[in-house]
């Protein structure tokens, strides 16, 4: 057994084992607090992996209870996002709430260990009548992975199999799901892992399932492009939506598969015809683009990780994927260089990463932390959590395309509120961007539309 130290504020911790770590890691809003106050968790603080792994294993987000809304999207331009309270979450790295590092205990490096301890001194934290983080949540959620033993598969199984909410996980993958399910089943979190596979189990993988998530599909090699994609993985997308619409009609469905641009706008079609389609339980993840966009800035302007949030806009392909650094928090001054720099580095930073894995796929570790970051988004908020807000590519009336991503709420019901404010006062550069994205954007989605359409009239 690992010998895990962690130390906050002088005092040290004895944690029962590596499980307990990495499981209080994901539940840090949740139940970090009652761990450090408890004697139980005392812990030798000797070794540096303790903090390493709770930065990697920790997924953030900001979440919380919202109301119940109608069946149509809301657009609310004054709606308050305080900055403070969403940031210590957006961040990806909770685990500061659990864990606070001495400088000198890390080898994370002083910023890394910073990040740790604002996490914990975080507003969010200390917040009582904001109770979400002080309530034990309880593992019942059921969440459902098509393509789980892919490059983004099995790192977002670990991630969700870590996750307190989670009470079943069921893997689907048309290959080598039963060795993924085996090995991750042992994982001694409160979920339990299920695998099927093969078209004669999609069913019974989907039935009752609260999320979905589908990475399934073919990645880009070096000279692709996402759209390259289109032929191998719309009809994919397509069949396994139609399961879903058939099994779990009120699931949240997150897409993965590329191209987003057109495979949410394919899905949007399927549950239209199955007669199921609700616009705000539909996501195109874009999460990553964030996640890229926070880090990108953090590091070209030397800022702390934990206070960095941009929003990205329009859609996740290229030009379409928009940074809105004029809105970065903390706010930031930059030359025109600079925004140019930033931006072109974001909108290509899937292909550095295809480039850099030189014909082995795509993006995946962090594909995978981010829609795990999705995923816990989307279980707090139908958990009751009511301050989760996250970029995602829905059916939207932001702009007159028919799907654009953007910031929205997430509540009980899916999107509750669309964060109209993030698109006033553009800079030059953005506006032009933002008109300029829109023809490709506008294509792509028309593909997309056209692909389920004309199977339709050819049945
Ligand atoms: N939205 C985003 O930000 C990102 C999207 N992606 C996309 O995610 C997709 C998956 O990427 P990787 O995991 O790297 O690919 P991968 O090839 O490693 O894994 C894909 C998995 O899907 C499975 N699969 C194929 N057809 C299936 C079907 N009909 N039903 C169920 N499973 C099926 C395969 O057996 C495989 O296990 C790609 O389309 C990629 O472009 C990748 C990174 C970022
Ligand atoms: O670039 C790709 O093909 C995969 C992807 O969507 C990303 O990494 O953003």
């Amino acid at each position: 057994m690992f010998n895990h130290n962690v130390i906050r504020n002088n005092r040290s911790f004895a944690f029962e084992s590596v499980e307990s770590l990495f499981f209080s890691c994901w539940n840090i809003g949740f139940l970090s607090e009652r761990l450090m106050h408890t004697e139980k968790l005392r812990f030798s603080c000797n070794s540096k992996m303790a903090a390493t792994s709770a930065t990697g294993f920790s997924v953030g987000s900001t979440a919380s209870a919202g109301p119940r809304v109608g069946s149509t999207q809301l657009k609310a331009s004054s709606v308050k996002l305080n900055p403070k309270n969403y940031l210590t979450s957006f961040s990806g790295l909770k685990a500061g709430n659990s864990v606070s590092c001495e400088s000198q205990s890390s080898f994370l490096g002083d910023e890394s260990t910073l990040v740790l301890k604002q996490g914990y001194n975080s507003k969010a934290w200390r917040c009582s009548n904001r109770s979400y983080s002080r309530v034990q949540p309880q593992a019942s959620y059921k969440v459902a992975i098509l393509g789980a033993s892919g490059g983004i598969g099995q790192p977002l199984a670990l991630l969700v199999k870590m996750s307190p909410l989670v009470s079943e996980l069921n893997l689907y993958d048309i290959a080598n799901v039963k060795g993924v399910a085996a090995d991750l089943s042992h994982c001694n979190t409160p979920s339990k892992v299920s695998d099927f596979t093969g078209e004669s189990e999609l069913a019974a993988c989907l039935r009752d399932v609260d999320v979905v998530v589908i990475p399934a599909g073919v990645p880009r090699k070096p000279g692709m492009t996402r759209d390259d994609l289109f032929n191998i993985n719309a009809n994919i997308v397509k069949t396994l939506v139609g399961a879903v619409a058939d099994n779990c009609p009120n699931a949240f469905i997150h897409i993965i598969s590329n191209p987003v641009n057109s495979t949410v706008p394919i899905a949007a079609e399927v549950l239209k015809q199955k007669g199921v389609y609700d616009p705000k339980k539909l996501f195109g993840v874009t999460t990553l683009d964030v996640v890229r966009a926070n880090t990108f800035l953090a590091q070209k302007k030397n800022l702390k990780l934990i206070d960095v949030d941009v929003p990205v806009i329009g859609g996740h392909a290229g030009i379409t994927i928009l940074p809105l650094l004029s809105k970065a928090k903390p706010s930031v001054t930059f030359t025109d260089e600079e925004v140019q720099e930033l931006t072109v580095r974001i909108q290509n930073a899937g292909t550095e990463v295809v480039e850099a894995k030189a014909g082995a796929g795509s993006a995946t570790l962090s594909m995978a932390y981010a829609a795990a970051r999705f995923v816990e988004s989307s279980l707090r908020a139908l958990d009751g959590d009511t301050d989760v807000y996250e970029c995602s590519f829905i059916q939207s009336e932001l702009t007159e395309l028919p799907f654009f991503a953007s910031r929205v709420k997430l509540g009980k019901d899916g999107v509750e509120v669309v964060i109209l404010s993030e698109l006033q006062g553009l800079t030059e550069y953005e506006q032009k961007a933002l008109q300029e994205l829109k023809t490709e954007l506008k294509a792509s989605i028309e593909k997309g539309v056209a692909f389920v359409q004309k199977q339709a009239v050819a049945a």
